[in-house]
């Protein structure tokens, strides 16, 4: 790493210790003076360096500001705020909070105050740390809230409150808050009415339907704002806005995939820091009649079963999924359709490979860097393949689909940014095949190695189920309300299998079956940066090379 010029340096006293304190344009680092050993395993080790040293990178400083000391008094034996004044011999200090790792992708905002005895010194550090923190232009400074009091267990507001705004206020980012009164609340708003050239991000507090609501109202604003009509259009337009997840629902699934855990504070972190991450997103049609969008899960068959069967015992809180999956797994249905696909080219790898997407993902980035024509990349595609048979699920990951219950995820090399979905088909097999097909998204085993599951990483896709063949989505319904509809009346327990299924998308239940999905690379960004590997920020000592 190239050494960088100091801008500061300068002896700094912390907690009463005496600190080299230095900044360049980089990183912000401190160590102690004294030597202090540490006794590791039965010997003594390190120096005064490895005991004392700190590196905090600038782009992860959240604030600085002059600190005025609580200091208690001597005479009236309480505390009192001492207010600092530009006097020689009055201790000075200012406070830098920054980004501290914990275990587990958490982040918190962590402080530390120097102390100096020179006022001008000590202005001098608190306008060269805020000229740094100016310069970094990704930093949002004005953002748009909208919270679900409903959202899981009903904490949003509560959440916002006292989790996030003191993060926010204490990065001086502006912010105007809107708590929904009712679903669609927050889409309609952004769709329609939002003054979005005052922001420059948009924070969504809740589950992922509200994320889902942010994510269509956004993507539809700037199409209608650019004559783009999402009915028909094959290309559309990416957002200039970001959208920021604050987690407060009872499925937290995208936050959980694009930040690498759920918690508010961390995403607020991630948010004032001005991260930024790319993310696909699907666009769901039929007849070229425009649906929904999906960033995560489609899924046919099994999961639109599960889903379809969970709405109906909401009352249950969050144990029906647990109730729906064992139902839906025992009535153990395949439908059956027909599926066209076209493959990505061999440069996105495939679903089987060992490498998964992470923080600065190299493959989804060769997709922002690669300069390929319009018509080069189409021809880097491969042809459209067609694929028919009886299902038991079709599903079209577009993120490992990773969450705290399922870590791998349901397809675990998947990348959130690469214009690309893998679509996994499992094909009719046995409840004990199945079940084992099921048990490997838990353990270390490749879930895709059997027989009777397919895996594509595919651009585009196309369903369509054996009774719509020459048909509309109408006259299967009446067929299949004259089919089973009156035989079910007489006996509702007959456990006739319906002839299809419905989609499930990112938790929605689509009103059509017969659908064409295209993945629009890089369509939105979330101020979010992926699940980290361990970073060089991490690393001390490299850090103290810089
Ligand atoms: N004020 C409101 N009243 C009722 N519903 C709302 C309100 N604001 C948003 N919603 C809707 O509530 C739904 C669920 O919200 P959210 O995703 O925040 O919570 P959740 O507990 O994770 O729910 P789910 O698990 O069903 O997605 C969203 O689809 C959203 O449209």
């Amino acid at each position: 790493m190239e050494k960088q010029p100091r801008l500061l340096s300068s002896q700094l006293s912390l907690q009463n210790r005496v600190c080299d304190v230095t900044l360049n344009c980089v990183v912000l680092t401190w160590k102690e003076r004294e030597t202090t050993k540490k006794r590791v395993s039965g010997s003594f080790l390190g120096s005064s360096r490895a005991a004392g040293s700190h590196c905090v990178p600038v782009c992860e400083i959240i604030a600085v500001q002059e600190t005025t000391e609580a200091c208690q008094s001597n005479d009236a034996g309480r505390w009192q705020m001492v207010p600092q004044q530009p006097s020689e011999s009055e201790q000075h200090a200012f406070t830098v909070s920054y980004v501290e790792r914990m275990r587990g992708h958490r982040w918190r905002c962590s402080e530390v105050t120097f102390h100096c005895t020179d006022w001008r010194l000590c202005q001098q550090w608190i306008q060269t740390i805020k000229e740094q923190l100016s310069q970094l232009t990704s930093r949002p400074k004005s953002l748009l809230v909208y919270i679900n009091p409903y959202g899981g267990k009903q904490r949003g507001k509560w959440i916002y409150e006292h989790k996030v705004a003191p993060v926010f206020s204490r990065a001086s980012i502006s912010t105007d808050v809107i708590v929904t009164e009712c679903a669609n609340h927050a889409r309609n708003h952004l769709k329609k009415e939002a003054d979005l050239k005052k922001y420059d991000g948009v924070v969504c507090v809740g589950g992922d339907g509200m994320f889902s609501e942010i994510l269509h109202g956004l993507i539809s604003r700037t199409q209608c704002d650019s004559g783009v009509d999402e009915n028909c259009a094959e290309t559309l337009v990416p957002s200039a806005l970001r959208i920021g997840i604050i987690p407060a629902g009872s499925t937290d699934c995208i936050c959980f995939a694009t930040v690498g855990t759920n918690d508010p504070v961390t995403s607020a972190l991630h948010i004032v820091i001005g991260d930024s991450q790319p993310m696909d997103v699907c666009s769901v049609h039929h007849n070229n009649t425009f649906l929904r969008y999906s960033v995560s899960l489609l899924g046919y068959g099994f999961f639109g079963d599960v889903l379809t069967d969970s709405e109906r015992k909401r009352w249950m809180g969050p144990a029906r999924y647990d109730i729906s999956g064992v139902k839906t797994f025992l009535s153990h249905r395949y439908y059956e359709g027909t599926i066209s696909f076209l493959p990505a080219a061999d440069i996105f790898g495939t679903p089987r490979d060992k490498i998964k997407c992470r923080s600065g993902c190299s493959v989804c980035q060769k997709q922002s860097t690669e300069k390929l024509t319009e018509e080069e990349r189409e021809g880097s595609y491969g042809v459209w393949r067609v694929t028919r048979g009886k299902f038991l699920a079709i599903n079209a990951a577009s993120m490992s689909c990773a969450c705290p219950r399922t870590p791998k995820g349901l397809s675990p090399a998947a990348h959130l940014a690469d214009g690309t979905t893998d679509l996994i088909l499992i094909r009719k097999c046995s409840r004990l095949d199945f079940l084992r097909h099921l048990l490997r998204h838990t353990n270390k085993d490749d879930q895709f190695d059997h027989t009777f599951v397919e895996v594509h990483r595919v651009q585009q896709f196309r369903f369509t189920p054996k009774h719509w063949e020459g048909g509309s989505e109408l006259d299967l319904c009446e067929s299949k309300n004259r089919l089973f509809g009156q035989i079910c009346r007489q006996q509702p327990v007959c456990g006739c299998a319906p002839a299809h299924s419905s989609w499930n998308c990112d938790g929605e239940i689509l009103p059509q079956t017969t659908i064409h999905v295209r993945v629009h690379c890089q369509l939105i960004k979330l101020f979010a940066r992926g699940i980290e590997e361990k970073t060089v920020f991490e690393d001390p000592y490299t850090l103290c090379a810089v």
